[in-house]
């Protein structure tokens, strides 16, 4: 179970002030559970992980069989909300060099239709050639032009490649149940599909099968992962007292930071498998509170490799940024610094130690730096990375978002605002049903 501490953030905003927010997180908390805020048509992540029942579950983990036994390679195609928590739990829970491994106890997993770079899909093309792929085509309006597009690419080349029948079996998708192309194509080829809530938002979709199919067919077990996350839905519940509830601390203190002026939060890792964590967490927080022109900018560093490029930054630029740390409390492999006779490096004094205690004295040094530097600091300790606190983790972030937005006054589950690049880029390419907009932009240019 992960814990959340904020006594560093203290010497920058008040404990009394924090507690205060505690009748603003209930009302919050009721928007929520009564369905009266804005959004309410978007509020099935609330209780899901607690319903999801066994046999969803093992439809899952029976297509992912299906997908692992057929495949050497499984493409996810999907971007944003229909990407970021399968790769981040993947990435979390996977040896750094799984791909580089000879023997292999999963598909390798790739990830496609989250660019429109012509050179990433000719490359994905040409890797694909020899090999024995399948593909999971996620998208929740099955209209995004960058998913479609990489898709329309694999689809006909997994058909040539592997003959139509063989394609059937290792294509899937998952996408809304009846709207969009990637359903219409679904059900006229006769792929397995699954459905995404349309009562869950994209970017709260990790524990549907948007998430969960892949996260199976790479291997993890996804009951425990649910598992986690159904627990943490109860250390979040409204029911739970203010003081003991991690989500209404987290967006209580959040919020008392960005109303003192801290507009910038950065979300910190001391272990890189936890980079596409951030990733997931930067669209969860950004395109929930980023709107009605506030929001606090969810920025993310990798450390202590970004200690070298932009710790100078974080230490003594403008004082406009909080941190908030996941720290992972046990590592899973040991290693120790060998000792070296001639010690030339000088490296000896470490001679013996784990390497997880270097980078744990990093980090220690690394908050007493920024704390006296004027950056508030949070911490959410994760005792391990597993299934189990990945979920839980996932779940806590979400339920902080959803009582976040409403302290902060706006809708958490619309993105009208994402909608401006790709109605100028319809318009550019002459999109039927766009010629106005085509000759106004024109107009422009
Ligand atoms: O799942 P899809 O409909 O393909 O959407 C994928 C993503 O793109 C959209 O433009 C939104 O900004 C995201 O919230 C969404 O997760």
């Amino acid at each position: 179970m992960i814990s959340l501490n904020i006594e560093k953030t203290f010497g920058f905003i008040s404990k009394e002030k924090v507690f205060a927010y505690e009748a603003e997180v209930k009302a919050a908390q009721e928007m929520l559970e009564k369905g009266t805020g804005k959004g309410n048509d978007f509020l099935g992540w609330l209780h899901l992980p607690s319903s999801i029942t066994k046999e969803h579950l093992a439809d899952l983990n029976a297509t992912a069989k299906v997908l692992r036994d057929n495949c050497e390679v499984v493409i996810v195609a999907g971007i944003g909300g229909s990407y970021l928590g399968a790769r981040a739990v993947i990435e979390a829970l996977s040896n750094s060099f799984t791909w580089l491994q000879e023997k292999k106890t999963a598909p390798v997993m790739i990830y496609a239709g989250h660019n429109i770079s012509e050179d990433y899909l000719y490359e994905l093309t040409e890797y694909l050639k020899d090999k024995k792929f399948g593909v999971i085509n996620i998208s929740k309006s099955g209209t995004t032009t960058e998913t479609a597009l990489a898709f329309r690419l694999l689809k006909k080349q997994c058909e040539d490649q592997r003959g139509k029948e063989t394609a059937k079996k290792v294509i899937v998708a998952v996408t809304d149940a009846k709207k969009g192309a990637a359903r219409v194509t679904a059900d006229k080829e006769g792929y397995k599909t699954f459905i995404i809530p349309d009562n869950v938002g994209g970017r709260f979709s990790v524990l549907t099968p948007v998430g969960l199919l892949p996260i199976a067919v790479a291997g993890f077990d996804i009951d425990k992962l649910v598992a986690g996350a159904a627990d943490m839905e109860k250390v979040c519940g409204s029911d739970v007292a203010f003081t003991e509830n991690p989500a209404a601390i987290y967006a209580a203190t959040r919020n008392e930071l960005y109303r003192n002026g801290k507009k910038i939060e950065i979300l910190v890792n001391f272990c890189p498998k936890l980079h596409y964590v951030s990733e997931w967490w930067k669209q969860l927080y950004g395109e929930s509170e980023g709107k009605d022109n506030k929001g606090i900018f969810p920025a993310s560093v990798d450390f202590s490799t970004d200690l070298h490029s932009m710790g100078q930054w974080i230490q003594e630029g403008e004082r406009s940024i909080f941190e908030t740390v996941i720290s992972v409390e046990k590592v899973n492999h040991k290693l120790e610094v060998p000792s070296d006779e001639a010690n030339l490096d000088g490296l000896n004094f470490l001679a013996g130690k784990r390497v997880d205690e270097v980078n744990k004295m990093a980090e220690l040094g690394t908050q007493l730096a920024h704390v006296d530097g004027g950056v508030p600091n949070m911490r959410i300790v994760l005792p391990e990375l597993s299934e189990y606190n990945i979920g839980g983790l996932l779940y806590f972030f979400e339920k902080a978002c959803g009582i976040s937005g409403y302290l902060l006054g706006v809708n958490p589950f619309n993105q009208p605002g994402v909608e401006a690049y790709k109605k100028n880029m319809f318009a550019l390419l002459d999109k039927p049903g766009y010629e106005e907009e085509s000759k106004a932009i024109r107009a422009k240019l």
